[in-house]
């Protein structure tokens, strides 16, 4: 009997499990997953973004305006931070981030600090900002690949 021929690529794997990350994400505007991959293919971490341990969901604000203190902003991880300091195993060094929304300037800071050497990314909805523009000047300057995920247009559903 031949083998399968209709299973999911790589990219559609690590993918389709930091897009899955993102959805445990309580942010109601925009959830972002992030998922960590070996140079032989294995997961590393995963994260989404969300309030630090501790900082309820439900006490710490949702807003995206009115006062900087009382916005989302000050206060969340974003998803390819929570999955770099999630990952327990040493070295990241020669990874890949797979993301569901391009990593803005922080985040860019950590991806590079923690040796990730490529990014595959889904959406970039904010290509246009400052945060985005710097993100993107200190990737290239410090030789971290970025590429487009190629959407395949293949529907992946779970019944759970
Ligand atoms: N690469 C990114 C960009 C953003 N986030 C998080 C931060 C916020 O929780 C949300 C963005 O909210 P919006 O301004 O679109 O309402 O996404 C991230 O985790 N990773
Ligand atoms: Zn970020």
């Amino acid at each position: 009997m031949p083998k399968r021929a209709d299973y999911i690529s790589w990219d559609e794997y690590f993918m389709g499990v930091a897009m899955l990350s993102g959805m445990r994400s309580k942010d109601p505007n925009t959830q972002v997953g992030a998922c960590i991959v070996s140079s032989d293919n294995k997961i590393l971490s995963m994260g989404y973004n969300g309030f630090p341990i501790g900082c309820s969901d439900d006490d710490f604000p949702w807003e995206r305006e009115g006062e900087a203190l009382d916005t989302k902003y000050l206060y969340t991880t974003h998803s390819e931070l929570n999955a770099i300091l999630n990952y327990r195993g040493g070295s990241l060094d020669g990874a890949t981030l797979y993301v569901s929304l391009f990593p803005c300037n922080e985040c860019a800071k950590a991806i590079i600090q923690a040796g990730i050497k490529q990014i595959v990314y889904d959406c970039d909805k904010y290509a246009d900002t400052a945060s985005v523009l710097a993100s993107k000047r200190m990737l290239t300057t410090a030789g971290v690949k970025f590429r487009k995920y190629e959407r395949t247009g293949r529907k992946i559903s779970l019944e759970l």
